[in-house]
């Protein structure tokens, strides 16, 4: 059971694929100056998303999942904001590119759609007219030509009758309907990737699931890639390819969907799931709190909640991740070279009782 960091070999999933990264993020860091210090929202994290996929970010209220998305086409705003670290969008690193290619390509090419329609439709104009204006801040075409576009698009997303709704303002569409024609707004610019930040917390569940086949009904349409971000797991197993497991500004964990749900490795992947209806933790959720951002502990960030946590587990930083199988990593001490990771699985460590394994792990601690 020898199990490797991370090395440079490439892994069978880019072997396979012979599409470069849409989006590779390397060691994005977003800090925040705040009167109590640096609040550190996201600490050195990677995420690669390929044409076509879509990538999930998961993880509890606070872990950093809107300040990381929002890094990405720089609209968190600097200062309090400062963001570090390389976000390349088709090879081109958006971190360092001026304001001018910034804004050439998000909303173009790089589309968000935000948690609250409500907030981003504007209440004083006919939602036709608000699609025609966005599509027209994109191609110079005439009025009749952008209004046609506008209601394929507003058909496209689901808005039944788009044609007639089209003078309607936001406040005669249901929470479900302005949410698709946010997508729509998102979709002007025929994007390659669609960055959703929790687009269906505010929703019912009903109206959620319907969304939800939306995302997955656009993607294959419009051959995008998504990039999706949900606190809510149940949410990840409908729609995701890959998995990012995000705490306290960390990766915890990545993987396939299958990986995640049927194979996690880290305790707080574990955890989450254990909070999943009829998984048996679904009323108490996982004990204690997300650390302070601006005092964040050393070692592994979900040491101070976690049942195994051993001495190594806090310090020496987060731990780096190891490879468990191609395209499966874990940041977790038990995954390192010469320690036991069936110590924090659900069935308990093999051969030895929980206390033996403790032990065993401390006396070898490096
Ligand atoms: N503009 C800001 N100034 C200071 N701190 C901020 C700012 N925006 C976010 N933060 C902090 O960054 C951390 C990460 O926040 P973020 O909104 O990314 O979390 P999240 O994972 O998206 O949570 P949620 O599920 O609640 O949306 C939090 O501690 C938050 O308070
Ligand atoms: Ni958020």
């Amino acid at each position: 059971m020898s199990e490797h960091d991370r090395d440079p070999t490439p892994d069978a999933e880019t072997e396979t694929r012979n599409d470069e990264p849409l989006l590779e993020i390397e060691g994005l860091r977003t800090t925040f100056g705040t009167d109590s210090g640096t609040l550190v929202a996201v600490d050195g994290i990677d995420v690669t998303v390929r044409a076509g996929e879509t990538v999930c970010l998961v993880g509890e209220s606070g872990s950093g999942k809107t300040v990381a998305v929002e890094s990405i086409t720089r609209l968190v705003q600097s200062p309090p904001g400062r963001i570090e670290g390389t976000v390349r969008f088709k090879g081109q690193d958006l971190l360092s590119a001026d304001e001018a290619t910034i804004r050439s390509i998000r909303g173009h090419e790089i589309a968000h759609v935000f948690q609250n329609p409500q907030n981003a439709l504007n209440h004083c104009y006919t939602v036709g007219w608000q699609l025609v204006e966005a599509i027209r801040v994109h191609e110079d075409v005439p009025e009749a030509a952008a209004r046609a576009r506008a209601i394929d698009l507003l058909d496209r997303v689901g808005i039944a009758n788009a044609s007639s709704r089209f003078d309607d303002y936001p406040h005669e569409f249901s929470g479900g309907q302005k949410q698709r024609i946010m997508i729509a707004m998102a979709l002007v610019g025929d994007p390659d990737l669609l960055v959703a930040d929790e687009p269906t917390t505010a929703l019912d569940v009903t109206v959620q699931a319907q969304i939800l086949d939306l995302f997955e009904e656009l993607k294959t349409e419009f051959d995008m890639a998504v990039l999706f971000v949900t606190h809510d797991l149940g949410v990840v197993a409908e729609i995701a390819d890959r998995i990012v497991v995000l705490y306290a500004g960390k990766v915890m964990e990545r993987g396939t969907v299958l990986d995640i749900f049927e194979r996690p490795g880290h305790p707080y992947t574990r955890a989450l799931l254990e909070c999943l209806p009829g998984r048996g933790n679904e009323i108490s959720g996982i004990g204690g709190s997300l650390p302070e951002p601006t005092a964040p502990p050393d070692g592994c960030r979900f040491a101070p909640r976690c049942p195994h946590a051993i001495d190594a587990c806090h310090r020496d930083g987060q731990p780096l991740e190891t490879e468990i199988e191609p395209g499966h990593s874990v940041s977790c001490v038990f995954y390192r070279e010469g320690r036991d990771s069936s110590v924090v699985s659900p069935e308990g460590p093999t051969g030895v009782s929980s206390d033996d394994a403790d032990e065993e792990a401390r006396s070898t601690d490096d």
